[in-house]
């Protein structure tokens, strides 16, 4: 009998050997098709991030990754009388400019940031670099498909009914009042990163599916498509910019200054009135300045996991360490982030706002982790003044001056769009002024479309085949008329009464 477990067990650990060569020989080979192809880069990174001195080993018998893909195809074609379907598209929608996104290219950077950070998690989460040990110390395994798709910022406005953002599609920018237009390699150079970013894939959860879970749904909130703000589209608010690029822009460019007493900020709230330019001002950080930015909603963080926020939020902040350097955006804060108190609050919720804090007070503490947490709130008198200690920067986005209103103004409303348009008389009035220009641009739009309705047969019509815009009249400039219409029937969200309220809380706790 003790033969039997004898031989079993060596059995076993054969059998545990051979995966295991098996597994590094599909990297040496891979490694070996990277230098082939001229991935020289990617290449490198491999041999560093799997850390097997794959460079003392060298590809034997004339094997080729070519030739087995191709041998495969054969077997598998003479086996089921049909090719086999080696890759499919992740997504229906994903559009051949951003599946590039999805090839395993990895910033090496990156790979060598993440695995001396790999070590430093000080909590129960297991640590990622351990559990890539934890599966054979073999390497990152892509977990299924890397998230390709969706910007989450973009998402989160529609759902609250703040209709589509003014995604600056036109490249350009203010300077004074006239509009100068964008070099297109500034554009191009955005465009460019987005499109042959890669997210570094997860290392293999699947020794525990609850975890695997979490990771993606955190993975799945990384930004992956060009959020399309750029800082100098932000009309007015010089001090949130300048320490914006204070905290995340220039410390990765000049490391070097960074360091010591002059560590970059961890933490920044920026409060103030709805539709000021928080989330825009997030939507900067997230299109120039290049860290894996991840847009947290209050919704991802409670309704799903509600008993399990806590573990989420360990998590979120394990993996911004192993994708940084990485940005954490929180908007509204104050609905997951209220003070805590003693009576009537759920337990699950005590113990989320603690990881957080704990979690900050880990980032504020290290100096090598290169995350950095935004977040932003029109309700800062709630939050937890736990938190507010640790956010080390506190800023008012206010109302928009004068000036800036003009600005924004021209900018919606180029004059090329309108008819000698009164910018200074206009600005003076204090409503939402993008809902004032899209409200004032809608009215030629009406006049032509009511004239379209009365020369138009509309029971004959083709309602699926839309107008070719060479043949349509263009709607017309908005007038002077228009303007003061819109102004009169659209009423600002906030009341000036509150604006007062921000100011003296800038007064109390703000810091910039
Ligand atoms: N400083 C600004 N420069 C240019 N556009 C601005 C500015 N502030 C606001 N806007 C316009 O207002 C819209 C709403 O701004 P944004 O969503 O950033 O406000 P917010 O402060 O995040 O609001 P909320 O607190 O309700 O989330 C933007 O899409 C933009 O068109």
């Amino acid at each position: 009998m003790l033969m039997k477990y004898k031989a079993e067990g060596e059995s076993r650990l054969q059998e545990e050997k051979r995966i295991t060569e098996r597994r590094r020989n599909i990297l040496v080979i891979v490694q070996r098709h990277l230098i082939n192809c001229g991935y020289i880069d990617a290449a490198n990174a491999l041999t560093r991030e799997c850390n097997l001195g794959l460079d003392k080993w060298e590809v034997a018998d004339n094997i080729d990754l070519f030739y087995i893909v191709q041998d495969f195809e054969e077997y598998y074609e003479m086996k089921f009388q049909r090719k086999p379907t080696m890759v499919r598209k992740s997504f229906n929608e994903v559009d051949p400019k951003k599946q590039r996104v999805n090839l395993p290219k990895i910033n090496s950077a990156q790979s060598n940031q993440s695995r001396d950070n790999g070590q430093n998690g000080s909590n129960s989460v297991p640590n990622i670099q351990s559990n890539v040990a934890a599966v054979g110390g073999q390497m990152n395994k892509p977990q299924g498909t890397i998230y390709n798709g969706k910007a989450p910022l973009a998402k989160q406005k529609s759902q609250n009914g703040k209709g589509e953002e003014s995604k600056a599609d036109t490249p350009f920018v203010l300077e004074g009042k006239n509009i100068k237009m964008l070099k297109k390699e500034e554009v191009d150079q955005v465009e460019e990163y987005f499109e042959n970013r890669i997210i570094k894939p997860l290392p293999d959860y699947s020794f525990n599916p609850e975890l695997k879970e979490l990771a993606l749904t955190i993975q799945r909130e990384i930004i992956n498509e060009n959020p399309n703000v750029r800082f100098h589209d932000i009309v007015g608010l010089d001090e949130a910019k300048r320490l914006l690029k204070e905290a995340v822009l220039m410390p990765l460019k000049y490391p070097h200054f960074f360091t010591g007493i002059l560590e970059p900020w961890k933490g920044i709230l920026l409060f103030g009135p709805p539709g000021t330019g928080k989330t825009m001002l997030a939507k900067a950080v997230a299109t120039e300045c290049r860290t894996t930015f991840f847009n947290m909603s209050a919704s991802t963080i409670v309704s799903k996991w509600r008993g399990d926020s806590e573990k989420l939020v360990r998590l979120l902040f394990e993996i911004a360490r192993f994708h940084q350097p990485s940005t954490i955006f929180f908007d509204e804060i104050d609905s997951i982030m209220s003070s805590r108190t003693s009576t009537g609050e759920h337990e699950a919720s005590r113990r989320m706002k603690t990881e957080l804090l704990i979690q900050l007070d880990g980032l504020i503490k290290s100096s090598n982790e290169r995350v950095f947490l935004l977040a932003a709130s029109n309700l800062p008198w709630e939050l937890d003044t736990a938190l507010l200690r640790r956010l080390e920067k506190r800023i008012l986005v206010p109302l928009p001056s004068k000036e800036a209103r003009e600005d924004m103004i021209r900018k919606l409303i180029p004059t090329k769009s309108s008819d000698n348009l009164d910018y200074d008389t206009f600005s003076q009035y204090g409503s939402d002024i993008r809902l004032v220009c899209k409200e004032a641009a809608m009215k030629p739009l009406r006049r032509l479309m009511s004239e379209i309705e009365i020369q138009t047969d509309f029971n004959n019509i083709n309602w699926s085949i839309q107008a070719d815009p060479k043949s349509m009249p263009s709607p017309g400039p908005v007038t002077n008329q228009d303007f003061n219409n819109a102004i009169s029937t659209t009423k600002a969200a906030t009341h000036h009464t509150n604006i007062g309220k921000y100011q003296k809380w800038m007064d109390d706790f703000g810091s910039v």
